[in-house]
């Protein structure tokens, strides 16, 4: 076993030899940031380059502050000789370097650094001590070695039980100095590479998201920000509470979206069976039928008129010059290469008269009135939301468009009941900003991104995976999420399928398995619903065993609740029915609360949660409200009880007036 040098038993030479390497690092920083800001951008040739290098030294200004909290190195590696590599290595969250060439600081996403996770007395990479660094207030104040060398065992770390335990305030913090293995394997799988992370409530699933798109940004610098990476979450509770991981790490050029942020903030409400239909991959053939059957068989053909001149173009040329362009093309280049091809014959004609057009002159015939009216008739002019509108509103369309995809029954659910006077003043659903989402692609090519990290991703339907699998197309994605924690109408039950939907089918379903979030009394509690709502998952694990964090009260003595979760140290989050936010707010009275909301910036100890909201969130204490009124809110209520309870890091404190949910109860 390791000798754990914890103060105040911790030999004070070599301590005070760590922090004279931490000041002499925070110096160096200190000079590489000064260095970056006495760079102009009065170099560059012309007003555009100048505000774009200006852009990209502010932006490195800002990437080499040094943040006093937050540990500039928090591991140390001793390698054994062999190589030309520095014996000693320092990980931290980036490079620093004196002014000469000297590593001061190693970033932890360099390949040298990968031992720092990964060594392990049976395979020590190479290193002979691993050393890891416990901070105060931004003092290096312990340190605990882990000797790799000689092939025994090593026990528990000291420094990583504290991080784990430490009260969580405020939004999600990083876990660079503790990355366990499992989750470096993760972070570390190559660009290329497709990850799809099924996890128990708190196994990091989310940290290793944010963490493998920063290893990514800097494994993959200029390709990536070219292509851009992005955060596809939950909701905007869950962006704000998880929005200073990246930056904390350096990456300010990450955008971070929820799936109505991307494809469109409709939010009309729906039936859940609508919505499941909509939901479905099918649409995706009804939705492909339904624009092409816009196009109308030419019955004329086009005469242009020049100077004494009629050039025509017969009906059945039109004819043919749609049907070799149909299914070739997407529907709005299509429209453009048709006009064209048109102007083409006219050109041709005039050719055969003896004229000689230039290209100039394509493009006049293209644009002129008689080919553009061919054009609108045949190939009509259409936005996504004209072809839905019609879709949903005129049932013999469905009928043709859906033919062998989807049952008359289906067809008549989707129908509208009150139809819209117009597609302009059509009231869109969250289910069909996705239809509008696949039938743009379908008129035009969806760029593509480099990456896309995907969180609770078993919440997305089939449809909305395609719109997600369009934007990494020509990239990558990691896929997060837990088979357990599905509360949409269109829940997944398999990971295989998300992968085919998005397009990802070589994506490599991987496992974590050991919570870090939820003490073990308080998830066996949670896991008694898993026979319920996800029979097939193993039942969870906790790291931490939290002996006495669980308690459940009959009555809904939610102030009193709340006064002893504050008279401890952490956040506090009250999650309640949607329904009961303001009696649940009436009864706390004078304890100074807010109710969540992501556009507020202002600080609160107590929070009451709204459940729908507290997906992906956590609390040191959570109180949860009236768990039988969670489960008959929603269809999949069972499974929004099992995120709710397992969102405490400390204590959960479960009140109940109703008897509890059969399932609860052993
Ligand atoms: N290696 C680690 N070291 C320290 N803390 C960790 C580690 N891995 C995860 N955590 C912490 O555990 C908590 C849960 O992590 P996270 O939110 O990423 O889990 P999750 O699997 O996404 O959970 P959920 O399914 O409930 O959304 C966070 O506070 C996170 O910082």
């Amino acid at each position: 076993m390791p000798t754990h040098k914890l103060a105040p038993d911790i030999p004070t030479d070599v301590l005070a030899a760590e922090q004279a390497h931490l000041a002499e690092s925070r110096a160096a920083l200190k000079a590489m940031r000064a260095h970056a800001q006495s760079l102009s951008a009065d170099a560059a040739g012309d007003w555009v380059s100048q505000q774009i290098l200006q852009s990209l030294l502010d932006q490195r200004v800002a990437a080499l502050a040094d943040h006093p909290d937050t540990p500039l190195f928090f591991g140390r590696l001793d390698r054994a000789a062999g190589d030309d590599l520095p014996g000693t290595i320092y990980v931290g969250r980036r490079h620093v370097h004196d002014g000469g060439s000297k590593p001061l600081v190693i970033d932890w996403r360099a390949p040298v650094s990968r031992a720092f996770y990964q060594a392990s007395p049976t395979d020590p990479m190479g290193i002979v001590r691993r050393r890891r660094f416990g901070y105060h207030g931004g003092e290096l104040t312990a340190f605990e070695d882990e000797p790799l060398g000689d092939g025994g065992e090593i026990g528990p770390s000291k420094i990583l039980t504290e991080e784990i335990e430490r009260p969580r305030t405020g939004p999600m913090r990083d876990i660079v100095a503790t990355i366990q293995p499992d989750q470096d394997e993760i972070v570390r799988s190559t660009l290329a590479q497709t990850v799809c992370v099924q996890g128990a409530p708190g196994t990091g699933k989310t940290a290793v998201g944010l963490h493998r798109a920063a290893y990514l940004l800097f494994t993959h610098r200029e390709r990536l920000a070219r292509s851009g990476v992005m955060i596809v979450g939950p909701n905007r509770a869950f962006l704000s509470y998880i929005s200073s991981v990246l930056p904390a790490l350096g990456e300010v050029k990450v955008d971070q979206t929820t799936v109505a942020g991307l494809l469109g903030e409709h939010a009309t409400p729906e039936d859940p069976l609508v919505a499941a239909v909509k939901g479905d991959a099918r649409m995706a053939a009804v939705l492909e039928r339904a624009l092409w059957m816009h196009i109308v068989k030419p019955s004329e053909g086009v005469v242009f008129t020049k100077g004494a001149y009629r050039h025509r173009v017969a009906d059945y040329e039109v004819r043919e010059i749609v049907a070799s362009l149909r299914g070739t093309t997407r529907y709005n280049p299509g429209r453009a290469a048709l006009a064209q091809r048109l102007a083409h014959m006219v050109l041709v004609r005039m050719e055969q008269r003896g004229e000689s057009p230039d290209d100039r002159v394509q493009d006049a015939v293209a644009r002129s009135k008689p080919v553009k009216q061919l054009v609108d008739a045949v190939w009509p002019k259409l936005t996504p939301e004209q072809v839905l509108y019609r879709l949903l509103s005129d049932p013999e369309f469905l009928a043709r468009a859906a033919k062998g995809d989807l049952s008359a029954e289906e067809q008549e659910t989707l129908i509208w009941r009150k139809p819209y006077r117009s597609w302009k003043s059509a009231k869109w659903t969250a289910a069909d900003a996705a239809l509008l989402d696949e039938l743009r692609d379908l008129m035009e090519r969806t760029p593509s991104l480099g990456h896309l990290v995907v969180d609770e991703a078993q919440d997305l339907s089939e449809m909305q995976l395609r719109a997600l699998g369009r934007r990494c197309r020509n990239g990558s994605a990691t896929v997060l999420g837990d088979l357990a924690q599905g509360t949409t109408p269109w829940s997944t039950s398999s990971w295989e399928s998300v992968l085919e939907h998005l397009g990802q089918r070589e994506g490599e379903v991987t496992e974590l398995t050991l919570g870090f979030r939820v003490p073990r009394e308080v998830l066996d509690f949670a896991a008694r619903l898993l026979p319920s709502i996800a029979p097939d998952l193993a039942a969870p694990r906790s790291l931490r065993p939290g002996a006495g964090s669980l308690t459940v009260r009959q009555g809904l003595a939610v102030a009193q609740a709340a006064e002893e979760a504050l008279a401890k140290e952490g956040s506090i989050g009250v999650i309640v029915p949607d329904a009961l936010i303001g009696e649940v707010s009436a009864a706390l009275g004078g304890l100074p609360h807010a109710v969540l909301d992501p556009d507020s910036a202002e600080e609160h100890r107590l929070l009451i949660v709204p459940a729908t909201l507290a997906k992906g969130l956590e609390y040191d204490h959570v109180i949860v409200v009236e768990p039988a009124d969670i489960v008959s809110a929603e269809p999949r209520g069972l499974a929004r009880l099992y995120v709710v309870l397992t969102r405490a890091v400390t204590s959960l404190t479960v009140l109940h007036d109703k008897a509890l949910p059969a399932q609860l109860v052993a």
